[in-house]
């Protein structure tokens, strides 16, 4: 138990817990009991000290699976052959384990009870017995103390019966109807609610604010139901876009015609938008990322966790993720959301499929809840890394593809820019970790968002443009994009500083020749020229 306690932050003594296996043994011991046990193997040795032949009386607490038909007719025996004193160490119905409810010891104590005639003695929860021992041991009045628990009738009900104050939690085996209880009305009940924040408000951050909006507001049970969602304030039409967002429900700017849930604050400080937030969402262009960090890590909350829809890798000689500087950075947990996600056509609730990537179960679940919406479907999968560089990749792939449509050239190349690309993704997802699975690029951040980038993005848009008007791709951004950024050009950077710095360029002709398009003035046909010479 001491243990226990301490994995999760409190340094409690052994000799300062009070459980039911302390107190019988007290009463044991105080009473020169020869007790026969029923209990599990963790505790048994708890009672090797006492004499245990010919018992005078019978202690039944939680023995798993020790509870066979044959001990339990021993114990019986014990109970109607003798004028024995029956104690069991607790009379819970059922407690939580793993996501799921389990039978408790008070079932098989009510079952032995029925059939010996001998009513037991509690001596645990829920007997007032037992938590004023724990008042006597903390030298307090009970009145002084608070007993907080799941279990409305174990915890509250018999806490609040010694005169305790009851609160009771709305987690662990905690169900609708217990905040109902007929004879318990606790003192008060607290919810375990995480405040959802959204660092991002442009296109795909808008989109991702109307989803995580209406899911606050349906699992209200496991969210806070207000969203904040930080805005880079400017000003349009000589209004502030988050009082515009605030008042209007809608993104003018970067997600017109949309309206978003009435539950998202827009927050133009990102120190205040952060603050006491439990999951932070990521959304907003990768070079912006650093500096947000640095600005808000002396206010993140200790457990918060992040999540990054961001696709894009840092600039360095070695791999990168934009999740790892995160978790760096701020010191919490970073997962990823990736997939064939065009921030309009979601906005508008056409069907799409979004890939998370979270190497832990139960967070899993937590963001499933979060994001999954009738027309966002999102499959989990335990391969983070491989979820985010396919992200990122992928719109390296798509300024290629965007080269090809300026080319004026048809579906046959198109198709083999998504082949060679894909090619190249999963050979640098190789560079970087041997256990990248294969089944990841078969989940909508891989073949699916290549496809969809690849057609209908806004890096294949502008890089279209490129090659027809032979325009630069800063001047097209700012002229095409009305203030939405373009991750590719960047990321083919980032990626061929990682390649240089191995000397394998020549191993990826796609992805060296898009950075040489874009930043060593090399023609746009040298793509083609490269491919064919692989
Ligand atoms: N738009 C889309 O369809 C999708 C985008 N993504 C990814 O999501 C991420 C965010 O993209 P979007 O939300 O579309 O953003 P966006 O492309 O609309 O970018 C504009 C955003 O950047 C902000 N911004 C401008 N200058 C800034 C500065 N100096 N500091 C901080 N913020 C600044 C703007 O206020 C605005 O919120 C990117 O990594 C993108 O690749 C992922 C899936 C879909
Ligand atoms: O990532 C995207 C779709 O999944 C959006 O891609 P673009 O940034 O090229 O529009």
């Amino acid at each position: 138990m001491a243990d226990k306690l301490s994995k999760i932050g409190f340094n409690v003594p052994a000799d300062k817990i009070l459980s039911p296996i302390t107190a019988v043994i007290e009463v044991i011991k105080e009473n020169k009991y020869r007790p026969y046990v029923l209990v599990n193997e963790k505790v048994r040795g708890e009672f090797d000290r006492f004499d245990q032949s010919d018992p005078d009386i019978v202690v039944v607490g939680d023995a798993e699976e020790h509870f066979t038909y044959e001990n339990m007719n021993k114990t019986f025996k014990l109970l109607v052959g003798g004028d024995r004193k029956f104690f069991c160490l607790g009379k819970g119905k059922y407690y939580k384990d793993s996501g799921e409810l389990n039978v408790d010891l008070g079932c098989f104590v009510v079952g032995l009870e029925y059939s010996s005639q001998v009513q037991a003695e509690v001596i645990g929860k829920p007997s007032p017995v037992f938590f004023n021992q724990a008042a006597s041991l903390l030298g307090m009045s009970p009145r002084d103390l608070v007993m907080i628990g799941d279990d409305v009738e174990g915890d509250v009900g018999g806490s609040m019966r010694a005169g305790l104050q009851g609160i009771l939690v709305k987690t662990g085996k905690f169900r609708e109807k217990d905040a109902s209880h007929p004879t318990v009305t606790p003192t008060s009940t607290m919810s375990d609610t995480r405040k959802v924040t959204i660092i991002g408000s442009g296109n795909w951050g808008s989109a991702i604010a109307k989803i995580v909006g209406s899911n606050t507001s349906r699992h209200s049970d496991l969210f806070d139901k207000q969203v904040r969602m930080w805005v880079f304030e400017e000003e349009v039409d000589g209004q502030k876009l988050s009082h515009i967002i605030n008042t209007t429900h809608e993104n003018v700017k970067y997600l017109p015609g949309i309206t978003l849930p009435e539950n998202v604050l827009a927050v133009p400080d990102v120190v205040e938008s952060v603050t006491d937030a439990d999951i932070l969402v990521w959304v907003l262009p990768h070079q912006f990322v650093k500096r947000i960090c640095s600005q808000i890590k002396e206010t993140i909350k200790p457990g918060a966790v992040s999540l990054s829809c961001i696709k894009g890798l840092q600039d360095s000689s070695e791999i990168a993720l934009i999740s790892t500087l995160i978790r760096e950075e701020l010191g919490t947990e970073c997962s990823v959301l990736m997939g064939a996600n065009i921030a309009n056509e979601v906005a508008k609730e056409e069907f799409s499929e979004a890939t998370i990537g979270c190497n832990d179960a139960a967070m899993c679940q937590v963001y499933q809840n979060l994001f999954t919406t009738s027309y966002f479907r999102t499959n989990a999968v335990q391969d983070k890394d491989t979820v985010e560089l396919c992200g990122a990749l992928k719109n390296i792939v798509a300024v290629a593809a965007g080269f090809i449509d300026g080319l004026g050239l048809g579906g046959n190349t198109k198709a083999a820019i998504i082949r060679i690309g894909l090619n190249e993704m999963k050979m640098f997802c190789k560079l970087f970790s041997e256990n990248s699975k294969e089944s990841t690029f078969f989940e909508s951040c891989g073949v699916a968002d290549l496809i969809t980038t690849c057609y209908g993005g806004r890096n294949r848009k502008v890089s279209e443009a490129f090659v027809k008007s032979g325009k630069s791709l800063e001047a097209l951004e700012a002229e095409l994009l009305g203030g939405q950024k373009l991750q590719g050009p960047m990321t083919a950077k980032e990626v061929y500083h990682v390649l240089q710095s191995k000397g394998i360029t020549s191993s990826y002709p796609l992805f060296r020749s898009v950075y040489e398009i874009c930043y060593e003035d090399k023609p746009v046909k040298s793509l083609l020229d490269n491919l064919s010479l692989s």
